[in-house]
């Protein structure tokens, strides 16, 4: 049996119907009548232990009800989940303590105590083991670089130092899974990159199960080797990041370095998207344009000191798929 089973799993919203007007208000007041939103419509997945999976699909499309039915947090309309062989919702504190949650936008910190005394104070709860607190606590004050601030009151740490503080909080009991919500978001490129890493390293070294809600496709790639993509409540995709950037990412991009500036190149079957001094970047479509019929043309006619082909952005292929442009074939998404 995988760590997480998901079968069929459905959430509706009960919302209440508002009438306009204050004749309505009383009627709405009187004889409450309600519709229904279906945010999660039948959803199925397992995840191994060890596995790191981003969960992503465009605003509105359900990641967040799902996760916080992993969580035990909401109860599901219909469909069975099981964590590690327990109900999140029936058995919520036998999972709690088998779980981290990291929510990029919230603090789980108590905001007036200095950082340590929260994992003081986390120790207690969780009732941590002083050698499990004291190895943890040496491995996340190290990579995530916690002994900067670690005497000072939450509510006087910066964005990253506070998204570092609270991941090591989250990661303290030693949890068989973790739930990162946008755990980068607003966060500079050196603060993401070393959340990143950790992420990494605490996947590698004590094969923790880990999954992502993201909109940062980088999060994803740098991290997560499976993605299942949700809209509208379905999962549309379920398989690696490679695979899909492999088969719907069709442009690639030769960049070439001349020996000398040369103002205009011919290439047929390629468009000139960007120059820098002797440098310039072609764009083409893999299933049109042969890469080796592009470096031939050039080389004949031109001096070349260096030429590379940039592999397409997951970004651009996960756009495309929310805004329609890509319609998944269902022997890639593994939906059944
Ligand atoms: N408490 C609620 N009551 C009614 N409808 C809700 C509630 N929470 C979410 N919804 C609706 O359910 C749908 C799914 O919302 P959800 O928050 O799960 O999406 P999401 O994929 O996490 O979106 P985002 O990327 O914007 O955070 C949306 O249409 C949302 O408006």
């Amino acid at each position: 049996m995988a760590l997480i089973e998901v079968d069929n799993l459905v959430k509706e919203y009960q919302l209440s119907v508002r009438h306009k007007g204050l004749l309505g208000s009383i009627r709405s007041l009187l004889i409450p009548e309600y519709t229904k939103k279906v945010a999660v419509d039948s959803i199925s997945f397992s995840i191994e232990k060890g596995e790191t999976v981003g969960f992503i699909g465009p605003n509105g499309a359900g990641k967040s009800t799902t996760v916080k039915m992993l969580t035990g947090i909401l109860t599901p309309t219909s469909g069975t989940i099981t964590v590690g062989g327990l109900s999140p919702y029936k058995d919520r504190k036998k999972n709690a303590s088998r779980i981290g949650v990291v929510f990029g936008q919230r603090t789980q910190l108590w905001w007036d105590l200095p950082v340590a005394d929260t994992y003081d104070l986390l120790k207690y709860i969780y009732k941590i083991p002083d050698n499990v607190f004291r190895e943890n606590m040496e491995l996340f004050t190290d990579i995530l670089g916690l002994h900067e601030f670690l005497k000072q009151p939450v509510r006087q740490l910066s964005l990253g130092q506070k998204m570092r503080a609270d991941i090591a909080a989250a990661l303290l009991h030693n949890p068989e899974i973790i739930f990162f919500d946008e755990p980068t978001i607003g966060l500079d490129v050196v603060a993401k990159e070393q959340i990143r890493e950790f992420v990494r390293t605490v996947n590698r070294e004590r094969g923790t199960t880990m999954l992502f809600t993201t909109h940062d496709m980088s999060d994803i790639e740098k991290t997560c080797k499976r993605m299942i993509i949700i809209d509208h409540g379905k999962k549309i995709y379920d398989g690696t990041v490679e695979e899909i950037k492999e088969k719907y990412g069709k442009s690639r991009v030769l960049r070439v370095e001349f020996s000398e500036y040369i103002p205009n190149v011919q290439l047929p079957g390629a468009e000139l998207i960007k120059e820098e001094g002797n440098k310039k970047w072609f764009e083409f479509q893999k299933d049109q344009t042969q890469v080796s019929r592009l470096i031939n043309t050039l080389s004949q006619k031109y001096g070349i000191v260096d030429i590379t082909v940039q592999e397409p952005e997951i970004e651009g292929v996960i756009r495309e798929i929310y805004q329609g442009g890509i319609h998944l074939d269902e022997t890639l998404s593994g939906v059944s």
